[in-house]
């Protein structure tokens, strides 16, 4: 470090103990270098647990739960990840983390993860519904669009059968919400509905869960993504589940992914996705229905008025076309998130404007809409400037690796081969691309 920069340290040092992100960051031996005061909060740590401990030593994880070390891996960043689990106090914490490489020239020298703890606003704002204690029915659900249409009848059939039923979707997209309204539209109804968040792999879970359907009562039981429970505390759910089953019981559950992928790479067991499948009900992304993104919008705004008396009552042609454009990858939860930000700020205005909106999604969702190159960017033409030979030939090769990989499918090992360079030669290659993309 130059001498300029340490004397700078005490001021970093003081930045990263009072920023409102959990800050994590590991060294290429996944040994931790940094943990904040913000990221023991959230997780329930103390500092002594941390020292120079190994990342696998101190949460126990499996090698391939850790997303730290997925990045280190990959070198590939993975931004907006959603975890809730529980912390080391048994405190039920949802965060929401976005996990970089860090670079050293071209030698990767580790991984940060800034961990936003979302719970409170998840509780209070993201199911305002059950935060009334009202139930969540079919009509609280935004549906303009033809394929959620289908979805909320498919679910209504699946209601009327009480046969089990598999949520499929994203993240964000709706699942929790849609297994509650199942269970409020059954009719006789079931007595209670219960939700069993399956993102932790703690064996007591499951035990907690056999002791809770002892007995006949008529219940419905929501199992929220049991791809990520390990597979062998899905065996032990499809045990308790199968012992369980009763006429008057409905079993729902989530998963994140294809069913067919999530099995083929060993996240779910193919007898448990038997077991929930007989309606398997997919819900489709917000970037493949956004005639649902304004009638979303307008319900937040006309819910956020009646509460707290907020003026705004729309946004403006730009912001439409903008969230229209956009690929949402965290869904109406990420819609949902950035209204949040954005109401809270406002005052008297009537409209969202683009200057409203965080600086955060400005850069995401300007990274979206930039228009990839085209072949015809790389002719002469008559009327067109030419770019310098070294620019011309950088985009060159991006355009040309870009394509090779899209006709392999995205597979490094094809298409190095096809272009005639080491899978280590395209990485490295794959890598510079996306800093320079990023580069502003
Ligand atoms: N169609 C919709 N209409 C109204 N609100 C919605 C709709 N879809 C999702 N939401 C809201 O978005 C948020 C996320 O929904 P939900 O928790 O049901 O998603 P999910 O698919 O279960 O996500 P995860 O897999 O991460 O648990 C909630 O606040 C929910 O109220």
């Amino acid at each position: 470090m130059l001498k300029n920069e340490e004397s700078f340290l005490p001021f970093f040092k003081f930045a990263v103990n009072h920023v409102g992100v959990g800050i994590h960051a590991i060294n290429q031996d996944g040994q931790t270098v940094i943990y904040n005061d913000k990221m023991k909060e959230i997780e329930g740590l103390a500092l002594e647990d941390v020292g120079d401990r190994s990342i696998l030593e101190l949460f126990n994880f499996e090698q391939e739960e850790s997303t730290l070390l997925k990045v280190l891996h990959s070198g590939k960043e993975q931004l907006n990840v959603k975890q809730t689990y529980w912390n080391r106090n048994g405190t039920e914490i949802t965060t929401i983390n976005d996990t970089y490489p860090i670079w050293d020239g071209d030698t990767l020298i580790g991984a940060i993860e800034l961990a936003s703890d979302v719970t409170a606003l998840e509780k209070f704002v993201f199911q305002p519904f059950r935060k009334n204690s009202d139930p969540v029915t079919f009509s609280q659900i935004i549906a303009e669009s033809e394929s959620m249409k289908a979805v909320i009848s498919t679910a209504k059939k699946a209601a009327r059968a009480k046969l089990p039923v598999l949520l499929i979707g994203e993240t964000g997209t709706g699942k929790d919400l849609i297994a509650e309204s199942i269970h409020h539209e059954l009719t006789p109804s079931n007595d209670r509905f219960y939700t069993l968040y399956c993102h932790s792999s703690n064996p007591d879970l499951i035990e907690k869960l056999r002791e809770n359907l002892n007995g006949e009562e008529p219940l419905s039981l929501f199992c929220e993504r049991i791809d990520l429970l390990s597979i062998p505390l899905q065996q032990k759910l499809l045990a308790i589940l199968d012992a369980a089953s009763h006429e008057n019981r409905l079993f729902l559950a989530s998963i994140g992914d294809d069913p067919v992928e999530l099995i083929a790479s060993g996240s779910l067991l193919k007898e448990l996705y038997y077991f929930f499948s007989s309606f398997a009900i997919r819900i489709p992304p917000l970037r493949k229905r956004t005639e649902d993104i304004m009638p979303y919008i307008s319900a937040y705004l006309t819910r956020r008025a009646e509460r707290f008396g907020s003026a705004l009552e729309g946004v403006s042609s730009e912001v439409e076309q903008l969230f229209h454009e956009y690929d949402w990858p965290g869904n109406i939860r990420e819609l949902g998130l950035l209204l949040d930000e954005v109401t809270s700020l406002a005052t008297t205005e009537t409209v969202i404007t683009y200057d409203m909106l965080p600086l955060h999604f400005k850069m995401k969702s300007e990274k979206t809409t930039e228009e990839p190159k085209q072949a015809s960017d790389f002719i002469v033409q008559p009327g067109k400037d030419l770019l310098p030979l070294d620019q011309f030939l950088r985009e060159a090769e991006a355009y040309y690796i870009q394509k090779a990989m899209k006709h392999n499918e995205e597979n490094v090992t094809k298409t190095a081969k096809a272009l005639g360079m080491s899978r280590q030669n395209l990485q490295y290659r794959l890598r510079k691309m996306k800093n320079e993309e990023k580069a502003p």
